[in-house]
């Protein structure tokens, strides 16, 4: 689909037209990889003040949400009839994404002719001036997508690209026997994936979480950029429900600076890469890094897990200068066997439906799989289970560690062979470099472990439940000179 573009200057008429108020600042254009962004019109300050200086009012009306797009389907039909084929259910985030992204879709669609589709609003407008290329991964390049290979992100993108493949063959589907869908989108292939890839960037890069609206789109207050050290803040009126832009606290910014709004502080890099298309320069706090897990392959119960499993099948390390952390519901679900008293049922309901319930030590626990950490508390075998799941982290670890080294020349060799984005190529080795310093702190600080638990490895290595288990008699004494050995056939017991 052809995106019509608009300039820059013409987004102060169309503020003023819709009501927006810009309190000494602009958006103005940045000469890198920002695009455009606010910035003031004068020196502010909101130091020794108790009220905040206000510097963008958006009205209510102009905030794209679920609820908007459901008021914008009441008065023009062919949304209408969009929504009811391929809508989402809006109830569900997922929903709430697929309806937005819908709306813009329609906004984007005129036909060769210059006849456009639905009833034009102040969004018809506002898309013209967003970028029509946004540096997030799903919109790299075959080649430039390389560069991730052995990040955590890899995965990722190759998990988000095919679902955006099956969403657009899916509103395909939906859609072919509504008449204008054919005329302005499947005749002649006008619209395609890359269209569909660019609403769905626009929603990820631009989307805020409203206190009243929940996740929603809102003009001009998306042309904020982010930093660590953001100078403004968004907050949402109750009396009219109209979004603001306030300075922060205590704070002087010069005439022409740029102002900033954080994208959140707990983000790790590969998740600001895939989400905004970057990752932050001055970013000094702590990383993090989230891996998926696989169950193990020879676990009978691994498939029933996975389906029974509520929540992320992943680890989250966080490296915070030397210290390291990591979280994980899942692993503490995924080292459980038959014997340890881990079991799975297909029971019927009472409305005749059957339902996989999950029992541990013959106690329904299917709605709390993800609490395995307590459920195992003062069981006779809990040091084992310990010892599994920090074994099983440390190959994790390692087994990334490698797959990371093995890709570095492969990657580094890259861009002398396709042609590769600067700001690509300088994102993704920031994020490799990044991921590669966070696993060599996880996998050396074999200390770790126990600050990671109660019980760290090596207390575990002399635990009486352990040692029994194993069938080894290894008196206290002896435990230090036969670690290695030990090390080596716990190891091979519990990969
Ligand atoms: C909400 S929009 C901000 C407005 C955007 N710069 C534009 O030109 O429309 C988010 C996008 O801005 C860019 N961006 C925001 N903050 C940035 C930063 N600190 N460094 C580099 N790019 C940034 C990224 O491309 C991101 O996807």
């Amino acid at each position: 689909m052809h995106c019509t573009t608009l300039p820059l200057s013409a987004l102060e008429p169309w503020s003023r037209l819709n009501d927006v108020t810009y309190l000494d600042c602009q958006t103005r254009k940045f000469e890198d990889a920002r695009g455009k962004g606010l910035a003031t019109l004068k020196k502010l300050s909101s130091q020794n003040i108790s009220e905040r200086p206000t510097l963008l009012i958006i009205p209510h009306d102009l905030v794209l949400s679920a609820e908007a797009v459901e008021e914008f389907a009441k008065v023009d039909q062919h949304l209408k009839e969009l929504l009811t084929a391929a809508g989402g259910q809006a109830s569900l985030k997922t929903g709430l994404r697929r309806d937005i992204m819908l709306f813009l879709l329609m906004q984007i669609t005129c036909h060769p002719d210059g006849q456009c589709v639905g009833v034009r609003n102040p969004w018809t407008e506002y898309v013209k001036f967003l970028p029509i290329h946004i540096p997030v991964p799903t919109m790299w390049s075959e080649e430039e997508s390389m560069m991730l290979t052995g990040t955590s992100l890899q995965p990722a993108l190759v998990a988000k690209k095919s679902a955006l493949l099956l969403e657009f063959e899916e509103l395909q589907d939906r859609t072919s026997s509504i008449a204008w869908c054919r005329k302005f989108w499947w005749e002649n292939h006008a619209l395609t994936l890359e269209d569909w890839t660019l609403v769905d960037a626009w929603f990820r890069s631009r989307s805020l979480e409203l206190p009243k609206s929940g996740e929603a789109m809102v003009p001009c207050l998306d042309m904020a950029n982010h930093s660590v050290a953001a100078n403004t803040y968004y907050e949402q009126f109750s009396s009219d429900n109209s979004v603001t832009l306030l300075l922060n606290p205590d704070v002087d910014v010069e005439a022409g600076s740029e102002l900033t709004i954080s994208y959140g502080y707990a983000k790790s890099n590969a998740e600001m890469l895939f989400s905004y298309g970057f990752i932050d320069e001055s970013d000094k706090t702590a990383q993090t890094l989230v891996l998926p897990l696989e169950t193990i392959s020879e676990d009978p119960l691994a498939k029933a897990k996975v389906i029974a499993f509520k929540g992320q099948p992943v680890v989250r390390i966080t490296a915070k200068q030397d210290d390291i952390t990591w979280e994980s519901k899942f692993l503490y679900f995924m080292i459980l066997n038959e014997e340890d008293g881990l079991e799975f049922k297909v029971l019927q309901d009472v409305d005749g439906s059957r339902s996989l319930r999950v029992f541990w030590c013959g106690k329904d626990v299917t709605d709390v799989t993800d609490t395995f950490q307590s459920l195992i508390k003062s069981h006779e075998l809990e040091d084992i289970f310990t010892l599994r799941v920090l074994t099983l982290l440390d190959d994790r670890v390692r087994q990334q560690i490698e797959h990371l080294d093995d890709t570095v020349t492969a990657v580094r060799e890259l861009s002398s062979v396709v042609e590769i984005d600067p700001n690509v190529e300088k994102n993704a080795l920031k994020l490799r470099a990044s991921e590669a310093l966070i696993l060599q702190k996880a996998a050396d600080n074999l200390q770790l472990q126990a600050s990671y638990s109660r019980a760290g490895k090596k207390e575990l290595l002399r635990s009486e439940v352990v040692i029994g288990y194993l069938g080894s008699n290894i008196d206290d004494d002896e435990t230090d000179q036969h670690e290695t050995n030990d090390n080596k056939q716990i190891e091979d017991d519990f990969s």
